[in-house]
C-alpha cells in the first residue's frame, strides 16, 4: 500500500519537520570541513524544494556521523547547511542544538518557504534511545512530520520513529517515495529478465537478501569475495581468499534453490588472484596473475573477476530488462584489483533498455567513480536499510507514516502516560 507522501498534506505556513539522511563523508583539512560527497544532500532536494515552493516553513533534522551522544564539534551539521543553501541558492539557517531554547527560537523566526537546519541529533544520547521525552521535544518544532531519511529508516530512533507518534499530520518525501519504489515494486514485479548481481564481502550481511532474491530473479551472477564462500559449498578450493567458512551450509542451500527453481547461477569462471594484499597502503605483491577455471590455488587469494568471468556477465547484463546489483566483484579500492567491478559498472550502464537498480554504499561508490552513475535508472541512497528492506524486514521510519488510505490518527500524545506534547506557537 503506498504511504501517504508531502503531496498529501496541506503544508502553506505550516512548520514542516523533516526527517534527512545528511550523514555525508566529512574530512577537515587544515581545520576547514570538506563534504567529499554530496549525493545525500542533493538527493533531498526535491522534497525541500516542493515544501519551499507550497509556502512551508521547512525544519530539517538528521544525524552525522557516531558521536555516541556527545557534542563533537567534527561531526556538527554546520558544513552540510553551508552546502545546502549553495545547492539551493537560497540562505539555509542554521540551529546549534536540535531541541530546546536554540531549536524553538530558530524555528519561530522562520517565515513561509525558508528553510532551517537542525544541529546533530546524535549529540544527545536519546535520540538513538526512541527517548519518548527527546521525541515529544523535537515534536514542538512542527505541525507535519515527513520522513525522507530512507538511509536512516531502519533505525528505530527518536526523530525517525518516537517523533511520529507525537505529530498528527505524517508522510514520506519525495526521496522516500521513490527508494520504496524502485526497491520494492520495480524488483517484487520485474519486466524480465530479471538479472541479480552480488558481490562484495559478506555472505552473511546478504544471505537473506540472496535467499528473497532467489525467488523472483531470472539469473544470479556472483562476484565479489562471496563467490569464494560459494566455491567452498561446492568444495572447490579457495586457497587464502576470502571466505566464511560458516557460511557454507547457507551458500549450498542457495545453490540448491537456484537449481530447482531453474535460476541461472553464475560463479566466477576465472579470477584475478595475488599473493599478497595490504589494505592499508591499498598495493598487491608482484605475484598476481588471472588464473583461469574455478579454483584458487593454495597460498593465493582471489581478489577480482577475471575476463572470461566478465564475458559471461555481459551475456546475461545486456539481456535483462531489469538490474539489481548490490556489492563490488573485486577489491576495487586497490587498483589491478578494480576491473571486474568497473566493467560490471559499465555492462549495466550500457543497457538502456533495463530498469537498472543499484544499491549498498561500496558498489555505488565504485559507480561514481567510474562516471556512469547518470546512466543508472535508480541510485538507492540506502545501504543497511536497503538490505534491510530487500530482506523484507519492515523499516521501523516507514511503518509509522500512514497508508494514502488510512485516516490520519488523532494527535497520539495527547492520550499518552507521558503527557501531550506541547506545541510551539505559531508565528
Ligand atoms: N575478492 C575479494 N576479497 C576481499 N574483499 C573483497 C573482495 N571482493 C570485494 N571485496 C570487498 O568488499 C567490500 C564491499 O563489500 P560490501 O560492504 O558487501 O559492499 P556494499 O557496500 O556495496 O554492499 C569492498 O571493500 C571490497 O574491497
Ligand atoms: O549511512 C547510513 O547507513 P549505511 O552506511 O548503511 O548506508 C545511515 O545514515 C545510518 O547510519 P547508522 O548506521 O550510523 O545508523
Amino acid at each position: 500500500m503506498a504511504k501517504k507522501t508531502i503531496l498529501d498534506v496541506d503544508v502553506r505556513g505550516k512548520r514542516v519537520l523533516v526527517r534527512v539522511d545528511y550523514n555525508v563523508p566529512v574530512e577537515y583539512v587544515d581545520g576547514d570541513p570538506r563534504i567529499t560527497d554530496d549525493t545525500r544532500i542533493r538527493a533531498s532536494l526535491p522534497t525541500i524544494q516542493n515544501l519551499v515552493k507550497r509556502g512551508a516553513r521547512v525544519v530539517l533534522m538528521s544525524h552525522l556521523g557516531r558521536p555516541k551522544g556527545n557534542a563533537n564539534p567534527k561531526l556538527s551539521l554546520r558544513p552540510v547547511a553551508d552546502r545546502l543553501s549553495y545547492l539551493m541558492q537560497k540562505p539555509v539557517a542554521f540551529a546549534n542544538d536540535c531541541i530546546g531554547p536554540a531549536a524553538e527560537s530558530a524555528v519561530m523566526s522562520l517565515g513561509d518557504g525558508e528553510v532551517l537546519l537542525l544541529e546533530n541529533l546524535r549529540f544527545h544520547p536519546e535520540e538513538e534511545k526512541n527517548d519518548p521525552s527527546f521525541s515529544r521535544q523535537l515534536a514542538r518544532l512542527g505541525e507535519v512530520y515527513v520522513n525522507d531519511a530512507f538511509g536512516t529508516a531502519h533505525r528505530a530512533h527518536a526523530s525517525t520513529e518516537g517523533v511520529a507518534h507525537c505529530i498528527g499530520e505524517r508522510a514520506i518525501g519525495f526521496l522516500m517515495e521513490k527508494e520504496l519504489h524502485f526497491l520494492g515494486e520495480e524488483l517484487d514485479n520485474p519486466v524480465r529478465p530479471f538479472v541479480v548481481i552480488l558481490g562484495g564481502a559478506k555472505v552473511s550481511d546478504k544471505i537473506r537478501v540472496i535467499d528473497r532474491l532467489l525467488s523472483k530473479a531470472d539469473a544470479l551472477l556472483i562476484g565479489g569475495a562471496m563467490a569464494y564462500t560459494f566455491y567452498l559449498a561446492q568444495n572447490k578450493p579457495v586457497g587464502k581468499s576470502l571466505v566464511e567458512p560458516d557460511r557454507v551450509e547457507l551458500a549450498r542451500d542457495a545453490l540448491q534453490k537456484a537449481a530447482s527453481r531453474g535460476i541461472d547461477l553464475l560463479l566466477p569462471v576465472d579470477s584475478y588472484i595475488v599473493q599478497e594484499i595490504d589494505f592499508e597502503n591499498r598495493q598487491t605483491s608482484p605475484g598476481r596473475y588471472t588464473k583461469p577455471g574455478e579454483e584458487i590455488p593454495e597460498g593465493w587469494r582471489g581478489v577480482d573477476i577475471g575476463p572470461a568471468t566478465i564475458a559471461s556477465m555481459r551475456k546475461k547484463i545486456a539481456g535483462a530488462r531489469t538490474i539489481f546489483w548490490n556489492g563490488p566483484m573485486g577489491v576495487f579500492e586497490i587498483r589491478g584489483c578494480d576491473k571486474g567491478t568497473f566493467a560490471v559498472a559499465e555492462m549495466v550502464a550500457e543497457n538502456r533498455d533495463a530498469v537498472s537498480i543499484v544499491g549498498g554504499g561500496d558498489s555505488v561508490k565504485a559507480l561514481h567513480r567510474s562516471g556512469l552513475a547518470d546512466r543508472i535508472t535508480f541510485i538507492s541512497t540506502g545501504g543497511g536499510a536497503s538490505l534491510e528492506f530487500l530482506e523484507g524486514t519492515p523499516l521501523p521510519g516507514v511503518s509509522v507514516i500512514p497508508d494514502k488510505s488510512e485516516k490520519e490518527e488523532s494527535h497520539k500524545a495527547a492520550s499518552s502516560s507521558d503527557g501531550p506534547t506541547e506545541a510551539l506557537l505559531p508565528a
